[in-house]
Parts: C-alpha cells; structure tokens; sequence
C-alpha cells in the first residue's frame, strides 16, 4: 500500500485515563482507516491527554462527514475536544504588518513556492509601506491606520473583514498596535505574534533596546497566539542566536531579523498541519 500523505487530520484532549489510544485506535480499525503518525502526550500536571493521529481511509470515497457522526459519540464517552481536518484544506489567512517588512516577506515567499499550504486572503496594515509587495504577489492590500481615537472603528472594520474573507488564521508579522481585549476574545485561537524576544524577557515595543542594555548574550524570538495580556499568549515555537558585547542595538535587531521569520513561519507551519493544541497558557505542539 502506497503511503500517501494523510487524509485526515484528529486532534484531540481530554481529562487522562485508561484505554484512549485504545479506543481511537480501534476506531480507525472499525472505519477502515490506516494511521500515518500518531502522536500523544498525557500531562501530569493538569492530568490532560493530548493526541494527534494523521490517518487515511483505505476506501477513498469515505466522508469526513461519514468519520464525523461515530468519532462524535467516541469522543462523548471521554469527554474530548476534538477538531477533525481534511489535509487539502488550506486555512485563509490575513497577514499584518506595520513598519517591519522581514517576516512579511518570508512568508510571501514561502507561500509562493507552496511551502507554506494556505490561501492568503489578504495583507492588512496601518502604514502603505507593503502595499507594493501586496501588489506583486497580486493580494489584496488593506491600509487600516489606526490612532487611539480611531482604534475602535478600525478594529471594527478589521474583524468585519476577518469575517467576509471567512478568516481562519490573522498572522501579526510585526503588527505593532495592541489589540483590545474585545479584538482578542474575537481572535483567540487564531491570531498568532511574533515577538522579537525570547519571552519572557523583554517583553513591549523594543526588546532590543532592551537586550542591549541587559548585556545578553543571547536573543531570540517567540512566536504565540494573542491574548489581552500583551505578550503572554500561549507559545509556540522559539528560537535564539548568540551575540556578543561588540553587537550594539542595531546589530542586535539585524541578527533577530532572521531568527524572527524563522520562528513566525515555523509557527504558522505548525498550526495549519494542526500540530498545536492549547494546554491552558500552555501548548503541546506535535512536531
Ligand atoms: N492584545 C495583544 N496585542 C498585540 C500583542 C499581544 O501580545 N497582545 N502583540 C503585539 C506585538 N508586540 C510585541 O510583540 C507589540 C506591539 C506593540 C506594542 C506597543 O507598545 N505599541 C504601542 C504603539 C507602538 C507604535 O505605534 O509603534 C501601542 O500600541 O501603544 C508592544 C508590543 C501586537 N499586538
């Protein structure tokens, strides 16, 4: 049998206990479904049970609605969240920026050559820097300024055209306006930031100010989804590149550039093949 890449995508969590491998794996057996990978971790702290199973129907023709209705009264008997995902979804995404363009253009970039499997919708931003490389990739650019007085409105208009897009996932590329916590109830679970940290040091609009100051020897970026709390959403992926005393702030900023894109692109990468799932203001990312 020729091992194509996964149909099907579970994600699962629920309180931990005895026989839920066992069951969801006699469940792929019962509905004729191959396992591709499986992956679980159970934690001992909030004694939750996290999985993620990729897995194909040997019959072709089945349904993600026909594998819907028995997964539903499985997942009731352990009280699960569980979400089900057929693989050739690619997730709509708006992507916004403000001054900085490095993270932009590396997922442009990804996206472009097809590593990166989403549909961009749309590039939102509150300056028209960007709106050129919008235009050469042909995505529809939005200019939504925004000032204390204006913020309201403006969040307004972006979440109504979060909604007309029908926008699974709004990527914060160094957007640098904090969102109200109305925006981020709206957005929670599908908005992710990158913060030019290694949170959760230097937490704000200039870690590497910051940084330099400190004397580090070490920086980094972390990627997390967006909560009112600025810069304590759940993380999801960080990296870090070691600098020296002779680095001031601008070469601090230059070496965090690429370890930023790296980070938010790996992110993303992560929550389109649902390979994170939320642990309270935790993740469990199956890599
Ligand atoms: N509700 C949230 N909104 C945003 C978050 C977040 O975690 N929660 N992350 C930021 C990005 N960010 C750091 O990663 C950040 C952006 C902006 C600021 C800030 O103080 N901005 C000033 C204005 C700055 C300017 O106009 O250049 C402000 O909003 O008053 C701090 C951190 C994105 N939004």
């Amino acid at each position: 049998m020729k091992l194509d890449d996964p149909k099907f995508v579970l994600k699962l969590s629920c309180i931990d206990t005895i026989g839920i491998v066992h069951a969801i794996s006699g469940f792929m057996v019962q509905n004729g479904c191959n396992i591709i990978t499986n992956q679980q971790f159970g934690d001992r702290d909030t004694e939750r049970f996290f999985m993620r199973v990729a897995f194909t129907p040997v019959d072709p023709d089945t349904s993600i609605e026909r594998l819907r209705a028995p997964l539903d009264t499985l997942a009731a008997r352990y009280d699960m969240d569980w979400t089900l995902h057929d693989t050739s979804d690619r997730p709509r995404v708006i992507i916004m920026v403000s001054k900085f363009g490095h993270c932009l253009n590396d997922l442009l970039y990804r996206w472009k050559i097809g590593a990166l499997k989403v549909d961009i919708a749309a590039i939102v931003s509150n300056h028209r820097d960007f709106e050129d490389l919008a235009n050469r990739y042909e995505i529809p650019f939005h200019h939504m300024p925004v000032t204390p007085e204006t913020k309201q409105a403006q969040e307004a208009a972006l979440a109504a055209l979060v909604e007309d897009l029908r926008v699974d996932l709004v990527v914060l590329a160094r957007y640098m306006q904090v969102l109200s916590d109305g925006m981020c109830r709206f957005l929670e679970g599908r908005a992710i930031n990158i913060h030019h940290s290694f949170l959760p040091s230097f937490k704000g609009a200039a870690p590497y100010t910051q940084a330099w100051a400190r004397g580090v020897k070490l920086i980094g970026a972390t990627a997390h989804y967006v909560t009112p709390d600025l810069d304590e959403g759940p993380i999801i992926e960080q990296e870090v590149v070691r600098v020296s005393h002779e680095d001031g702030p601008a070469q601090l900023t230059a070496l965090g550039r690429d370890v930023e894109s790296v980070v938010l692109a790996r992110a993303v990468a992560f929550h389109v093949e649902r390979r994170v799932l939320l642990n309270g203001n935790r993740t469990v990312v199956f890599r």
